[in-house]
């Protein structure tokens, strides 16, 4: 049998999913200019890795994430946060990489944990469920006994019956579920927060992987955490819960369209790209900075050739040159 999620779609929660549709629908008309989405990619990236980590206690910056995610060494951080941050880039590459599959099975989620938690595990074994007890906070769940019972109950209801529903509420439905049962003998924040995530990809509702949802999460833990205990006091309804992501979700479009904004082409009013520029700045943000001769030699142009197609990313602030004359190396432009 299927997990049936209880709550009520108030108006409050119709006119929130109202507004995201409207948010949602002015960032993808925006989209339709391809020029900075690998950039806002990259940064979104960063970001949603950022916050999930931080939020139990990883100390690293934006900045250093950025730096990681870019294979630059970091002075003086501990190996296991390096890890835990390396480890979630992967686990969203796994997602990302998987997100149109149809189907969802207990091994896909095993998978996904066992890239997340890959020596980072304070107790218990990656990718399977958990054989001891746990607990978070005053919170206990269930029993071992009962995980993957419950779990096979969840990928049912998220196989058939979550596609009935807004995915800004199936999601918000998954990562709560998934809290609740708490199926991992740890690293079940993590997981739960990139499987809210692979719904939202899946459903297409950010088709271009660009909104970091997890940043709301993280700037208010308290709020994250009072919102999940919320649920249990009001005998598992998920209205409320409902609405605090659905204002989550709304946040973070509010947020997506600010950088939008600061993404757009700076000296000339609209830079619209050729092929090769696409190309290019995909090529940037795989490999992360490239020499001059690396991107003639990618694209198959002259020295000239590959000049005349970084001309106007230059100029419209999308790429940067960094180093010196002689050994400079292109990258795309941070924020
Ligand atoms: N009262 C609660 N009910 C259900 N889930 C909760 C509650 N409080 C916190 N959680 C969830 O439990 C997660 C912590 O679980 P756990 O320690 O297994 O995860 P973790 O991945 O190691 O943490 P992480 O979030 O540590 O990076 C929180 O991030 C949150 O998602």
């Amino acid at each position: 049998m299927a997990y049936q999620p209880q709550f009520t779609i108030t108006s409050p929660l119709l006119s929130l999913i109202e507004e995201i549709a409207v948010l949602r629908e002015r960032v993808q008309s925006a989209t339709v200019e391809l020029a900075w989405i690998p950039a806002l990619q990259k940064d979104s990236r960063s970001r949603n890795v950022h916050a999930s980590t931080a939020i139990e206690g990883n100390p690293l910056t934006l900045e250093q994430v950025r730096a990681l995610e870019e294979g630059r060494e970091l002075e003086a951080s501990d190996p296991r946060s390096e890890r835990e941050v390396l480890n979630y880039f992967a686990g969203l590459r796994y997602v990302e990489k998987h997100v149109s599959k149809k189907t969802l099975k207990h091994e896909d989620i095993f998978a996904l944990h066992r890239i997340l938690a890959k020596g980072v595990m304070d107790q218990g074994e990656t990718g399977c469920y958990r054989s001891i007890s746990v607990q978070v906070g005053d919170f206990v769940p269930p029993a071992s006994g009962e995980v993957s019972g419950l779990m096979f109950e969840l990928l049912e209801w998220w196989n058939n019956d979550s596609q009935e529903l807004s995915p800004v509420m199936s999601s918000a439905i998954l990562h709560y579920r998934f809290e609740s049962i708490h199926p991992f003998a740890d690293g079940n924040g993590r997981t739960g927060r990139a499987l809210a995530l692979w719904e939202l990809y899946r459903r297409g509702f950010d088709t271009h992987h660009i909104f970091s949802v997890d940043e709301y999460y993280w700037e208010d833990r308290p709020r994250y955490y009072a919102a999940l205990k919320e649920v249990r006091r009001e005998g598992e309804d998920l209205t409320n819960w409902l609405i605090y992501c659905a204002e989550g979700l709304r946040h973070t479009l509010d947020r997506v369209w600010l950088r939008i904004q600061a993404f757009q082409p700076r000296s000339v009013d609209k830079l619209v790209l050729r092929p090769k520029q696409e190309r290019l700045l995909q090529l940037l943000q795989d490999h992360g900075s490239m020499t001059p001769a690396e991107i003639w030699a990618a694209l198959e142009v002259s020295r000239q050739g590959a000049m005349d197609l970084l001309n106007p990313l230059l100029d419209a602030g999308l790429v940067e040159k960094i180093g010196g004359k002689k050994t400079g190396r292109y990258t795309l432009c941070k924020l």
